[in-house]
């Protein structure tokens, strides 16, 4: 069977109703709905083409980007689509575009740290883009330590205005999104200065240019930072540089839910913890996991498909060996696929503690704001690294055509791999899991029972007395065959079994030091490894939860379970290490632990292709000859060769320039 008959061929072999399994995936029926209409609109309107962008040179793509943007927020209006159906259209869009920075952290900074009034002013100008803002944090010189910003914001009560200036070269703002070109505003993060005392860091609202002619105002220079990794990618983005030289604005543009300054340039502190400066980020982290679901799920429906489609080898019958049926392809294609389907869940999840802390901020309870910090630091850090990762092993799943931009992975890759540094670099946000881990288990021994994520750090308790050996497992007991590892409660039992005892035996190396922070640096590393172990049980306890929910439509549900197994035991066996050394297993049931994987491959394969059909991406949104939905890969992909603009004409240009006179010049000495 070759071409377009591959596909269907491997669709009649689905053991799973596929409709489900798309709402499942979407979330709910509605959502689907939605999504599905927004996919078709944007694929059906020929001003969204997108497959031109790697030949694009600079200016030409990122006009073109203002063009789509400004066009898709045209037909936003036009169709009066809800704030759902926006954020629909703008991902099957597709485009890094200035307005992801002013919907997704300049209005979102406003809500979460402006006061009433200043809500009342500026959110109605931005919905309606009246202005647009961007988000201007990072500086040269510091991004991570955002205590280290240098760029100040000195009151002067004479004039009732904040003097916003830039007092080094390193304190130029750089890399915020929509700075460079397009921004009107941005949130401002600099130091606050009143009657000569220093207060932090704080936000301000401050213009950037005249909404007549667009020019900078008066003490700002501003520009773009260059071009950055990749062709098209994320240089459709104006990230940009700014600095301020003694620019005025008034004291009521200061984000004041925090702190607020008086007249006379006293500080108010309200009841609000100062923690909250840092909520847009919070913010953005949970959303950056939903996306990371869809990023992996787009390079894997692609690997799938033209796995599927590809041969190589093994021609028995005449027919040589679809490179799907590969062992070592399915060990390394499937727990790719199975994290796709974990990160939507634990990002479903996430949303819901996202939701949950923001209504109790409302309501002045601040207890779970540490947990969901530490969740979405933990969870972005942990969804992004696997997904920039497994983009990567995509590429490599298709072998030499996965290198063409015509694949769709390279540009999906560069596009994508900032994120294990925007929104916080992956391996400070995991320092940050680490700290809120030894703070819980350092409060164990007073009696606070740790709630929420780290509960089960409190059901082992007697972790703390160091018993560690193999026999407080309950799981040594339970593993005697290769089907025992699919007991939800055995598995949930190794994860949390391994991470508490990674925690609680890094807890008592720092014990050791008589500075914490000396120790907390010196073990950096290991405490990294137990904030990734804590995550990773997250994941797994998320996808099990779902499981346990009502999941209607013939054989969803046991395909949801393969790929939970396969996500849990693929973890295992790669971290088996962590699970050996802290007596969590044996050796025996590790080696159970990969009969059953293997086992769970087989029972996926005949449905890998209908599991990737489920994300239901258009053609369009997937951007890969590779990954086409009819499955006609080759002739496609001769046909896209011949759009190359080195394919104009039969001679290169440069040919009498260069060609021609070095043949000749060969030739004359060959003669010689
Ligand atoms: C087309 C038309 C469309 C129409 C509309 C459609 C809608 C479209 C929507 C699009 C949406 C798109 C979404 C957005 C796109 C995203 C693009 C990304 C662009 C990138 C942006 C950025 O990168 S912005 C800059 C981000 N910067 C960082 O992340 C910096 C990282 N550093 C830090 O976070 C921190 O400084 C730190 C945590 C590392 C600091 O550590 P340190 O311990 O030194 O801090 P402090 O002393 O300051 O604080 C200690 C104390 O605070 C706790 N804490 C720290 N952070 C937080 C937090 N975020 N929340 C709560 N608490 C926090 C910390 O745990 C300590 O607590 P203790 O109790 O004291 O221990
Ligand atoms: C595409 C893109 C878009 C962006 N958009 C915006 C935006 O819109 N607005 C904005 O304000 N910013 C934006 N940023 C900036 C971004 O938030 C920062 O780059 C990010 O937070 C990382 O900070 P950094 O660059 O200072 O990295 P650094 O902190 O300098 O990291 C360098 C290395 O040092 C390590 N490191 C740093 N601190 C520690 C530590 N304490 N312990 C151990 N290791 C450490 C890191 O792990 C990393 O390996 C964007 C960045 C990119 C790439």
């Amino acid at each position: 069977m070759e071409g377009v008959d591959i596909l269907p061929h491997e669709r009649s072999k689905t053991q799973f109703d596929v409709d489900a399994m798309k709402i499942v995936w979407a979330g709910s029926r509605h959502a689907f709905e939605v999504s599905d209409r927004m996919a078709r609109l944007v694929a059906s309107d020929p001003a969204f083409q997108k497959d031109n962008r790697s030949r694009l040179g600079r200016k030409e793509l990122f006009k073109n980007t203002l063009r789509k943007a400004t066009y898709a927020w045209k037909r936003i209006l036009e169709l009066r689509l809800t704030e759902e159906e926006a954020g629909r259209l703008r991902f099957f869009v597709d485009e890094p575009a200035f307005t992801d920075l002013h919907w997704g952290m300049f209005v979102p900074a406003i809500k979460g740290q402006g006061t009433e009034e200043q809500q009342q002013k500026w959110l109605p100008l931005a919905y309606k883009m009246q202005i647009i803002g961007c988000y201007a944090q990072t500086e040269l010189g510091h991004g991570s330590n955002v205590q280290g910003l240098e760029t100040t914001a000195t009151f002067d009560p004479d004039k009732d205005e904040f003097v916003i200036h830039s007092p080094t070269l390193t304190s130029s703002k750089w890399w915020p999104g929509g700075l460079g070109k397009v921004s009107t505003h941005a949130v401002v993060y600099a130091r606050l200065i009143t009657n000569g005392e220093e207060h932090g860091v704080h936000g301000f609202i401050v213009q950037l240019r005249s909404l007549d002619d667009h020019m900078p105002l008066p003490g700002i220079t501003i520009g773009d930072i260059g071009m950055k990794f990749g062709n098209g990618a994320y240089n459709t983005m104006d990230n940009g540089v700014l600095t301020f030289d003694h620019v005025r604005i008034p004291r009521n543009q200061m984000l004041m839910r925090v702190l607020q300054v008086t007249s006379e340039g006293k500080c108010v502190q309200s009841n609000v913890p100062r923690q909250l400066i840092y909520g847009t980020m919070v913010f953005v982290r949970q959303t950056i996991v939903a996306d990371a679901s869809s990023a992996l799920s787009r390079a894997v429906c692609i690997a799938t498909r033209y796995s599927a489609v590809r041969r190589q080898f093994g021609s028995q019958d005449g027919v040589e060996t679809q490179v799907i049926d590969y062992k070592t392809q399915q060990n390394r294609l499937f727990p790719l696929l199975a994290s796709a389907y974990a990160f939507r869940f634990v990002g479903e999840w996430l949303k819901w503690l996202y939701t949950d802390v923001t209504q109790r901020l409302q309501a002045n309870d601040f207890s779970t704001l540490p947990e969901a910090h530490a969740c979405t630091a933990g969870l972005k850090s942990l969804t992004t690294t696997a997904t920039a990762d497994a983009i990567e092993e995509c590429r490599k799943l298709c072998g030499g055509h996965g290198y063409l931009c015509a694949s769709g992975l390279p540009e999906l890759f560069a596009v994508y791999v900032p994120a294990c540094t925007y929104e916080g670099d992956n391996v400070v946000l995991l320092l940050q899991v680490a700290r809120f881990l030894m703070k819980t288990v350092s409060q164990l021994g007073s009696g606070k029972k740790p709630i929420g994520t780290t509960a089960y750090l409190g059901r082992v308790q007697d972790l703390m007395q160091c018993r560690c050996e193999v026999q407080t497992v309950g799981i040594i007991y339970s593993i005697n065959a290769a089907e025992d590892w699919l007991k939800p409660s055995v598995m949930l039992e190794a994860f949390e079994a391994r991470s508490a005892r990674m925690c609680v035996a890094r807890a008592q190396n720092l014990g050791k030091f008589a500075n914490p922070e000396d120790g907390f640096a010196e073990l950096s590393a290991d405490l990294v490894e137990a904030a990734v172990a804590h995550c990773q049980l997250i994941v797994v306890s998320k996808f099990l939860d779902k499981l346990q929910q009502d999941i209607p439509g013939n054989g969803v549900k046991q395909q949801l379970q393969n790929l939970c197994y396969i996500y849990a035991l693929n973890l295992l066996h790669k971290h088996l290490g962590d699970f050996l050394s802290t007596g969590c297993i044996t050796p025996k049931q590790a080696s159970l632990a990969n009969d059953q994987l293997r086992s769970l491959y087989s029972q996926v394969r005949p449905n890998a292709i209908a599991l990737v059909d489920a994300f239901n991406y258009t053609d369009h949104y997937l951007g890969s000859v590779l990954g086409r939905y009819d499955g006609n890969v080759y002739p496609k992909l001769y046909e896209e060769a011949w759009k190359d603009p080195l394919n104009d004409s039969v001679l290169p240009d440069g040919y009498n320039e260069y060609i021609r006179p070095l043949l000749k010049q060969q030739l004359h000495n060959s003669r010689l």
